[in-house]
Order: C-alpha cells, then structure tokens, then sequence
C-alpha cells in the first residue's frame, strides 16, 4: 500500500514538473515566445478553445490588438495576424508559395476523401482545375436566366409576406441561396421558396454549426481524441451523416442525368466522373464530398451577406436614401435589372463592399500553418510548423486600418471623402485570396447585387425594434444570427 501511494505521488510529481517545464519552456525558450500575447495562452491552448467554443474569439481578438497590436500569441502554437501585409504574406502568390492549410481544423467530409475545401497542396490544384471552367464570368452569364427566375421567385415571396405584416427577411434569403446553389450545380432546387419552408437539410444544418468547432478544438488533442469523439452526442454524428448523404444523392442524380444538361456541373462532367480518381477525372467520391462543400460554402455565405446588408442599411438611414435613389433613378422597370446593369451602380457595389467589411460571412481566420524551413510574415520570422492565420474581423474593425471602423460608410469606398483617405481598403479580402481563394465569388457578387437591386426596387425596408441589436451575434466559424425581422411596403 506504502509504496502504491509513493509510486502515485512520484507519478504525480512527475506531471506536474512535466508542465511546470512546459509552461517555462513556451514562456522563455519557444522560438515563439517573442510573440507579445496573454501568458496563459501562451503555455495553455485551453482559453483559445474555451473562447472559440463560446464564439467570441473575433471580440477577444480585438481587445488583444488594442493590448498587444496587430501580432498575438493566441496558443503555444498558433499565432493570430491582424494586417494587410500578413494577409499578403499568407495567402497570396502560387499553390506552391502560398502557405499550406492547417488540417487540424479543416474536417475531412465523412466519406473520408477531401473536396476542394479540405485538399493539401496538388490534390487541391488538380480539383480547382476541374471546377474552375464552371465559375468563370462566362459560365454565369448563360446561368442568368436561372438566377432571374430564383430572384423573381424570392420577390413574389416578399410581396406576399409584406401583405401579412413583420416577417423574417433572413429565413427567405437563405431559402434563396440554398435553392439557387442546388439548382446551379445540381438542377434540382431544396424547393424551399416553392414550399414556403426551410427544407430540413438547411434547418438542421443551421443547427449543427456549433459542432463543426467542437470537433476543430477535438482534433486538436489528438492523444483524447478519440475518446472525446465518443463523448459527441450521436444526434449530432447522425446530423453529419444526413447532410452528407442528401449531397451526395443530389450528385448521383445530376450524374445521371449526363453532360446535355447545361448548369454549373456539365464542365465537370463533360470529362466523366471515374470511379477512382485521376488528372483528367474527379472520381464520384470527390463529387460527393464537393457537393456537400458547394452547399454550405455557396449559399449560407451569401444568405449572410445579403441579412447583413439589409440590416445595416436599415441601421443607417443616409445609406439607404442614397442607395434607393441610385437604383429607382436608374431603371425604368424591374425588368431592366441584369447582372450587367447591376454591375456599373457604384453605390451598390460600396454598399455590397462596405457590407462585407464591417460583417463579413467569413469571419474568422482561414487556417493555415507555416511552410517548410518557415517563412516570414509582415516582417515576423515563422518557424515551420507553427499554425497561424489572419483575421478577418480583427482587421475590417481595425482603427489602425479604417477610419469609423465599427460604422457603416459605404462611402469610403467611393474615395469622395477625406475623412476615410488613409483606409487600407485593400487588406479587405472577404474571398480570401491566393490559389484558395473563393471559386463562387463572381456568383456571390451577381446574387446580391441582383437580389438588393431587385428587392430596393420594389419596396421600401423598415427594421422591426426587436432587431435593433441583431448584429450581437457568436461566431463559430459561421455567424450564429437570429432571425431578421423586418416591415416591407410596396413602392407606389
Ligand atoms: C458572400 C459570399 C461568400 C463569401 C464571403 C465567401 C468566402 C470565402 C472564403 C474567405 C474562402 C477561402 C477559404 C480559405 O482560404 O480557406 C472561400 C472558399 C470557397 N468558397 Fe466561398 N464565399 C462566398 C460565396 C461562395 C459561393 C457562392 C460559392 C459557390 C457556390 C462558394 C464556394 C467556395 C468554395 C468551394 C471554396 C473553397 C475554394 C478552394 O479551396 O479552392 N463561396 N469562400
């Protein structure tokens, strides 16, 4: 019994010497330990997951840039970056000289085979050459038609909600988004404006958000990793397997249906889709894993963009009257709005700029993790290995970098006023940049440029009072946003 007990306290000793020396060691002799940023987070990465998993890390974010300036120590290992140059310095230039991702946080899809999304280094180039053809200028172009019909049918929505009083505007973009997204790869819509409902593949995904983090801050422990993904309660791991099955159902269909079907996937399949997967094909797997991507990367970003955007103009009433002029003196009838006529407001393109700055969908930072022999970032030698990433709410909310940061001026876009002369409106990047950039931006562009033209065309958009703080929302990698409830009256 004796020596059981002194065996025990010699284990226990053992431990905590064992962390006693890693907490000196990450504090004092870590090639990182130059890196200004809270202590404990420096010899813990617990306060990184604990303040990710309760979705603010983009406040504590900014509260350590105005602590600590634009370079933190977030983890032992993880450094955050808050500059236009660090952005640069990560994500730009080639597949071979842009920073790899992290795969700690990027959860491979349940059929274990990566989409775009996921996909290291050569995997990622040859499946973005596939996908590439699909979302040029000139593929959208003969899409129009089908982006027309869904925003005529998002208006009719509109008209009859308005009739019955306050509605929540968010639910019916998002039912837009997730519709056009199925029908423009798949050919087949989720039906949701058409049934007057969140189909339940969107509803239920909407809830699991949350769980996505969870199982980022899992993998990060990789010897518990195990055990902790048993902890995960198994709605949640039927929840991911739904989801992915109804994306990959919807590829098997569009795969019989063959290449004479003209939507964003005929590219794709005019070369065939093989069983096993090559330089010339991308194997069914790889389809499955890309449709779920494409579902939840094409319409809750835009779906967000376009919440965000009503509410702030609804917030700042000189940017609606401006816009609205804008758009009614511009066309005679609804008619006369395309993606080009869209295009040469330039109001609306600093409205959709500034929108996106000041509540981007993306919000967080893409990971990424340092190359081989290290490199360097906005003048900051990285060792290799060490993970990192730029944030992109911490820099839009900058008042290093933007002048009213936290307001919303779209003016500062169109270079009419000296008061925003020093914004460094190229480190906003809200597609990210470098050879992972966003594939669907043009798409994203033409969507909400078309639905606010369309929608300020028609009707005049008043805040309900119950949503004067809708923009206090958590972050898990996406927005956690309430409904967005507004009054709309038809124009006379
Ligand atoms: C306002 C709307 C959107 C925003 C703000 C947005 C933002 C982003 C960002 C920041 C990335 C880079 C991720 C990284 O670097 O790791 C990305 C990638 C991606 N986006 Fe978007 N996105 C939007 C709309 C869309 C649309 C409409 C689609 C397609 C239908 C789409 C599909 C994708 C895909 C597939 C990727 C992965 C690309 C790759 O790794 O090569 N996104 N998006």
């Amino acid at each position: 019994m004796g020596s059981t007990t002194a065996l025990v306290g010699a284990a226990l000793l053992l431990v905590i010497l064992h962390r006693a020396y890693l907490a000196i060691y990450h504090l004092y002799l870590s090639p990182l330990s130059t890196f200004p940023g809270p202590k404990l987070w420096a010899v813990s990465s617990i306060p990184y997951h604990v303040t990710t998993i309760r979705g603010n890390m983009h406040l504590r974010l900014l509260e350590f840039n105005k602590r600590y300036g634009t370079t933190v120590r977030i983890s032992p290992n993880h450094i955050a970056f808050t500059s236009p140059q660090a952005f640069k310095d990560i994500y730009a230039g080639t597949a071979k000289t842009a920073f790899p991702i992290n795969p700690t946080y990027y959860n491979t899809p349940i059929n274990d085979v990566h989409s775009l999304l996921t996909a290291p280094g050569d995997n990622h180039a040859r499946q973005r050459r596939h996908f590439a053809p699909s979302f040029s200028k000139e593929s959208l172009h003969a899409q129009e038609p089908v982006i027309k019909r869904y925003v005529d049918q998002l208006m009719h929505r509109l008209s009859t909600e308005a009739q019955t009083g306050p509605f929540a505007i968010s639910d019916w973009f998002n039912c837009f988004t997730f519709d056009l997204t199925s029908e423009l790869l798949f050919s087949e819509s989720f039906d949701c404006l058409s049934s007057g409902r969140l189909h339940p593949w969107i509803a239920l995904l909407f809830g699991s958000v949350k769980s996505w983090v969870y199982i980022s801050a899992i993998k990060c422990f990789p010897a518990l990793d195990w055990a902790l993904m048993k902890m995960m309660p198994q709605r949640l791991v039927d929840m991911q397997r739904d989801h992915f099955n109804l994306s990959a159902a919807k590829a098997d269909r569009r795969i019989e249906l063959g290449e004479g079907t003209a939507d964003l996937l005929s590219p794709v399949l005019r070369d065939g889709v093989g069983e096993i997967r090559g330089e010339k094909k991308l194997s069914r797997d790889e389809l499955h894993s890309n449709a779920y991507i494409f579902i939840v990367a094409g319409s809750e970003t835009t779906g967000t963009a376009l919440a965000g955007i009503t509410y702030y103009l609804c917030k700042t009433p000189a940017s609606m009257t401006s816009l609205l002029s804008e758009i009614r003196s511009s066309f005679a009838s609804a008619a006369d709005i395309t993606i080009a006529s869209a295009t040469r407001l330039p109001y609306l393109t600093a409205v959709i700029r500034e929108g996106l700055r000041i509540y981007p969908p993306f919000a967080a930072g893409n990971h990424r993790v340092a190359p081989k022999g290290g490199d360097w970032v906005d003048g900051h030698f990285v060792p290799e290995g060490t993970h990192l990433y730029a944030y992109h709410y911490a820099l839009y909310h900058s008042p290093t970098y933007f002048a009213l940061a936290s307001e919303f001026h779209p003016e500062r876009w169109l270079g009419t006023e000296m008061r925003f002369a020093d914004d460094q409106l190229e480190g906003v990047r809200p597609f990210g940049l470098g050879p992972r950039m966003c594939i669907g931006q043009n798409l994203a562009w033409a969507e909400l440029r078309l639905v606010l033209c369309n929608m300020l065309f028609r009707f005049d958009v008043k805040l309900r009072p119950e949503c004067e703080a809708w923009i206090e929302q958590d972050l898990f990698y996406v927005w956690q946003k309430g409904r967005l409830m507004v009054e709309l009256s038809r124009r006379e």
